[in-house]
């Protein structure tokens, strides 16, 4: 390798140190089980970049190291709350996710995936890094499940997915809402001045039902940029919106966000949870949560730049990660 090519493979690897998949963790409880499962996906998968856990500081020094130990990042969070107010959340723990907004502080990545605890990645996504700076990406959401029924959109039954299925009543109530993403997946840039921003929003914000993701939704408005169902199919679009899904086998990232869908809680019994591909979809999951080849091995880490190189010159397909072979 002549000179000129290392100065360039090592700018190459400084941007590349520079991107990280991102996902928050809050609590004693047990959501720990889905960033060791994530963990794992993205290792399987082939992923050229770390899984940052950032962490409240409620979060057991227990489980922090077994997050660790799965080659994850942790990075301790404070947490934020929204104004006082009595909004009921749609989930009573919604609450804690304004502390999302702290991502936004972790300005040693330029450029960051953020993803739920309970989303799993199936295939490499890692092309997601390359967007054009300046916007926001993520998937647009589905209103059609109960979680929804505080609003008109539900109400009428009107859906983004299928917005000529019932149309929306202009005259009544004004032109038809925004573009509407779900916050449990989205493509993002650490900002400071984006952070300060954000918590400035939040203090002259009411809280409303669906939390920091109503809160993204209004701040990021004008930047927000769709990207397809596959990225985070939200479990409901399944059965609300299939022909919006496509081939299920193509899917790179699943949301296991409808009600009983949990791979680590789940008994089948909430409603849709008896459906052969949601029995299906959390046997995958957990398939990937017990494989002990996919658990974090410090030779994986000395693979990392090359395996970043060859992602970077459209190898990776020839070249798995090390544990999943
Ligand atoms: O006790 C908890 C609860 C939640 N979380 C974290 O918070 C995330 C969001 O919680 P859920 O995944 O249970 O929520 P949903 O997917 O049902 O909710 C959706 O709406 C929320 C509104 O607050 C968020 O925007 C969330 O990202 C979006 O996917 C979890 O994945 C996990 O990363 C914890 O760590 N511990
Ligand atoms: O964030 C929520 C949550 O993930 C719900 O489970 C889902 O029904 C909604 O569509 C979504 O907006
Ligand atoms: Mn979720």
């Amino acid at each position: 390798m002549g000179p000129n090519m290392s100065a360039y493979s090592s700018k190459q690897q400084q941007a590349a140190n520079r991107r990280a998949y991102v996902t928050f963790l809050a609590g004693d409880g047990d959501y720990w089980k889905g960033v060791v499962g994530l963990a794992k996906g993205l290792r399987k998968v082939g992923s050229a970049y770390p899984l940052v856990v950032a962490v409240l500081p409620d979060v057991p020094e227990a489980h922090r190291r077994i997050l660790v130990s799965q080659g994850c990042v942790v990075r301790e969070i404070q947490p934020v709350y929204p104004p006082e107010s009595q909004t009921q959340f749609a989930m009573a723990y919604y609450v804690i996710n304004y502390s999302k907004l702290r991502i936004w502080e972790l300005v040693e990545y330029e450029r960051m995936v953020y993803l739920d605890a309970d989303i799993q990645v199936y295939e490499n996504m890692d092309h997601l890094f390359d967007l054009d700076k300046g916007h926001l990406y993520a998937v647009m959401d589905c209103f059609c499940e109960r979680t929804w029924s505080h609003t008109p959109q539900y109400k009428l039954g009107y859906c983004q997915q299928c917005p000529d299925k019932v149309e929306w009543p202009e005259q009544e109530l004004g032109p038809p809402p925004p573009r509407y993403f779900n916050a449990g997946m989205f493509v993002h840039e650490p900002s400071l001045g984006t952070a300060k921003d954000l918590l400035d929003a939040l203090v002259v914000t009411p809280p409303t039902p669906f939390a920091e993701q109503d809160l993204l939704n209004m701040f990021f408005r004008d930047v927000y940029k769709p990207i397809p169902p596959a990225y985070n199919l939200v479990l409901a679009m399944l059965w609300r919106h299939p022909e919006n899904v496509g081939e299920l086998h193509k899917v790179k990232a699943v949301h296991y966000c409808a009600a009983g869908s949990k791979p680590w809680r789940y008994t089948g019994e909430e409603p849709n949870m008896e459906r052969e591909d949601i029995k299906m979809l959390v046997a995958r999951w957990w398939d990937i949560f017990n494989d002990e080849t996919l658990d974090y091995k410090a030779v994986d880490e000395a693979m990392q730049p090359l395996r970043q190189a060859l992602a970077k010159a459209g190898a990776a397909k020839y070249f798995p990660a090390p544990s999943a072979a």
